[in-house]
């Protein structure tokens, strides 16, 4: 069963209100009867970590990369501007970190990261190198608090991308980790293309670093080519081996790099990587907002206590604005339709208590749900609401043939807000004068037609099934027998 939103007073981005009918209501009670079946379970939540002593699922932190994975977008290009208003958003949405792209990248990646360096931000900040002497020196010099330090262990990495065997490796990786300690810098190893490589390997390697004192290790699934249960194996694994942090980041090639992130805490990771957007690399990486909808849900009080989530929208239009993106309609949390609910079913239930299909109270994103109602889907209880928010008050026997039309046009042809209000409105015009008023002006004279027909062979239709029910019911019919009408005439 779905955990309870928290009451939301706030109306819906087309003025609806939470409640009966667009009437605020307490949602303290569920609507049906309290049972075995039916708990109403409201003060804790089904989908609270698993009760598991590795798990850090309420204790994580977040390794914030957009101006770094997020920089090796292909439609990305950051100018020093934009990387500080990035870096100042996301410190003031509370992310841990904010990780920058390598000094040795260029001569203005090396300023940037100064300049970023001097902020005086809360988040600490890191820079990402290559794992030889020549990057960490640069990156030491910039004044970061960290450095995190990749090298490929994959055996595709090994030969065609830096050439070098387990035993290279190791050794430049303890001579560049206690260089970076000796400065007094945070440092993490990270085996890039963890999940492609010898099982062996990697133990030996994390534990080789784990033991001249790293503050964590990163597990890579640099080609998004692992699943859930793959990371919680690696991982809980690796918890055994080392007593550092455990980083973790994920691609998202194959749309696991949220579920892969959650199975990587429960496993007993401590630190995520996100980008805002989730942007990076061909497709990019577990997304910021993503990953928050998921920890929201699973430890609410933990996110709300740490991360300003009020802010996301405005750092997400910030970096999409920045990269020449459109957020997508379904994006997590700010995706237009992330909160619309259209069907009448999920409409009426909606309105009467929004946890009924709302896991998260987009509220708590400074967001708000929207009950659409312009739809042939839609039902005379959201029909209701919207005429209650026009101010037309009617019976419900009204409501109910005041939605038939709605319905009858929204079959002709897609019908906007404007529509639905103008039939309303004409409907509960012409319940009280005796002037009739079309239900909708500027219909082609086509659509007209259509209308007609569609509005007869509804009254029909009811008629039939009217005529139908006397039928069975004078001649007794059994159920399973009942005159079904196959057509109107
Ligand atoms: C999975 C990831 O996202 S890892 C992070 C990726 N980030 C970046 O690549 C940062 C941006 N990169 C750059 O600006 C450039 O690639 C630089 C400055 C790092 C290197 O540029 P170049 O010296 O011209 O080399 P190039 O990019 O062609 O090839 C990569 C070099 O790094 C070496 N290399 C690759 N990975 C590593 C590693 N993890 N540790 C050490 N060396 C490495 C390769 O052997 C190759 O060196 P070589 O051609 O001299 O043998
Ligand atoms: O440094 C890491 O752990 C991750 C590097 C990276 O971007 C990747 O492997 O995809």
């Amino acid at each position: 069963m779905c955990p309870p939103v928290e009451e939301t007073p706030v109306n819906g981005a087309n003025g609806h209100q939470n409640g009966t009918n667009g009437t605020s209501r307490n949602h303290d009670d569920f609507t049906a009867i309290q049972s075995s079946h039916n708990p109403h379970p409201h003060h804790k939540s089904p989908y609270q970590p698993v009760g598991d002593f590795l798990s850090n699922v309420s204790r994580f932190k977040i390794i914030e990369s957009t101006l770094r994975e997020g920089e090796q977008f292909a439609n990305a290009y950051f100018d020093l501007d934009a990387k500080i208003k990035i870096a100042k958003a996301l410190d003031d949405f509370g992310v841990d970190y904010i990780e920058l792209t390598s000094p040795a990248a260029s001569e203005q990646s090396r300023r940037d990261c100064e300049a970023i360096c001097k902020l005086g931000l809360k988040a600490k900040i890191l820079t990402h190198v290559r794992c030889n002497m020549e990057d960490a020196r640069i990156a030491v010099e910039t004044g970061v608090d960290g450095l995190d330090v990749v090298i490929g262990t994959s055996s595709y990495l090994r030969e065609y991308s830096h050439g070098k065997d387990m035993t290279y490796i190791k050794n430049t990786a303890i001579e560049v980790i206690e260089f970076v300690k000796s400065k007094g810098k945070e440092i993490r190893f990270s085996s890039e293309d963890s999940f492609r490589s010898d099982l062996v390997d990697l133990l030996s390697i994390y534990s080789a670093v784990d033991k001249i004192g790293v503050n964590r290790v990163g597990i890579a699934d640099t080609v998004g080519c692992a699943s859930p249960r793959q990371v919680y194996d690696l991982v809980r694994t690796l918890r055994g081996v080392v007593s550092c942090d455990i980083e973790t980041h994920f691609h998202n090639d194959t749309g696991c790099s949220i579920a892969n992130a959650y199975c990587a805490l429960e496993a007993g990771a401590t630190h995520i990587d996100t980008s805002v957007l989730g942007i990076g690399e061909r497709n990019g990486i577990t997304p910021l907002g993503g990953l928050m909808a998921r920890m929201l849900v699973a430890d609410r009080h933990y996110v709300l206590s740490k991360y300003n989530l009020k802010k996301l929208k405005d750092i997400e239009d910030l970096v999409a604005d920045y990269v020449e993106v459109n957020i997508p309609f379904n994006n997590y949390i700010t995706g237009f339709c992330a909160f619309t609910h259209k069907a009448g079913i999920h409409a009426k239930a909606i309105l009467n208590n929004p946890s009924t299909y709302e896991i998260i109270n987009p509220a708590d994103f400074g967001m708000s749900r929207y009950v659409h109602f312009a739809s042939r889907l839609t039902g005379w209880n959201a029909i209701k609401s919207r005429a209650d928010q026009l101010g037309l008050h009617m019976t419900d026997a009204q409501y109910k043939a005041c939605t038939a039309k709605i319905k009858a046009l929204a079959d002709v042809r897609k019908i906007a807000i404007d529509d639905t209000d103008s039939i309303i409105r004409a409907f509960h015009f012409n319940l009280h004068n005796d002037e009739e008023r079309p239900l909708l002006e500027g219909l082609t004279v086509e659509e007209q037609k259509k209308f007609l027909a569609a509005e007869r062979e509804l009254n029909g239709e009811k008629e039939k099934r009217r005529l139908d029910a006397t039928a069975d019911a004078e001649a007794e019919v059994p159920v399973s027998k009942k005159t079904r009408t196959e057509a109107v005439a």
